[in-house]
């Protein structure tokens, strides 16, 4: 194994650890053909109780597109128990310290449902101030919280129901600083469901340039240019 990409406490790297095993245990529990469909108070209700967190390596890399683009304010779509906000946490908190840095760290977080939030935000306590203190979470439907105060943007994590994916890219759009680079999962499994998002993206002059890299289910990594 290699080491961990994060700068951060051993009791860090456990509690993480620790919630992705709690996921992934959750998730194998989960009857994923039979879902109803996605943004539909049924499919909210399977998922209030679940974690569905991005997976470990996805969350190491995108720490690491944070660190190396020196990211200082990201928006998170879609923060189920907090697991990636934490990942983003470290890295724009650890970005604030570079000797040059000026701009405080932001992660604004955004989770539709109350309890979620509620759990995330005990998460978050336990990794601790430095993570607590750069997360701004907005408690509502991200149409609504991510309307206003975002700032310049260097980050997206499109980890959301597919139906929001374009919905939260277009909101945030005009915030992004030339080079922002935005991550949406699942865009090989759910690719289908994908198809407005990556029509918007690849259309003629769009401004962005996207990859598809071969983790579990597809990851794709946009830049605006
Ligand atoms: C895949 S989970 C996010 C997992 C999280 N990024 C992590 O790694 O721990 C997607 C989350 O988006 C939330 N969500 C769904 N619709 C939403 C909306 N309209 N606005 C904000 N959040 C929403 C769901 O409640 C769910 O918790």
């Amino acid at each position: 194994m290699p080491p961990s990409p994060l700068t951060t406490s051993p009791e860090i790297l456990t509690l993480l650890k620790n919630l992705h095993t709690k996921s992934l245990t959750q998730e194998s529990t989960v009857d994923w053909h039979t879902l109803p469909q996605q943004c539909t108070p049924e499919f909210d209700s399977i998922m209030l109780d679940k974690f569905i967190a991005l997976d470990q390596d996805k969350c190491e890399l995108v720490y690491h597109i944070l660190r190396s683009i020196n990211a200082k304010t990201v928006v998170e779509a879609g923060t189920s128990f907090g697991v990636s906000t934490i990942y983003l946490a470290l890295a724009v908190a650890e970005n604030a310290k570079r000797v040059s840095a000026t701009t405080k760290p932001r992660v604004i977080a955004t989770e539709k449902e109350e309890s979620k939030a509620e759990l995330a935000r005990a998460h978050w306590a336990k990794a601790g101030r430095e993570v607590e203190d750069v997360i701004e979470l907005r408690v509502g439907d991200l149409r609504e919280t991510l309307t206003e105060d975002l700032g310049t943007v260097d980050f997206l994590l499109l980890d959301i129901w597919t139906p929001l994916a374009l919905p939260a890219l277009k909101l945030v759009q005009p915030h992004f600083r030339p080079g922002a680079v935005i991550i949406a999962d699942n865009t090989v499994k759910a690719g289908d469901r994908y198809q407005e998002l990556f029509a918007y993206v690849d259309a003629e002059g769009s401004g962005f340039r996207r990859v598809t890299m071969p983790y579990e289910g597809g990851l794709d990594m946009i830049v605006y240019q």
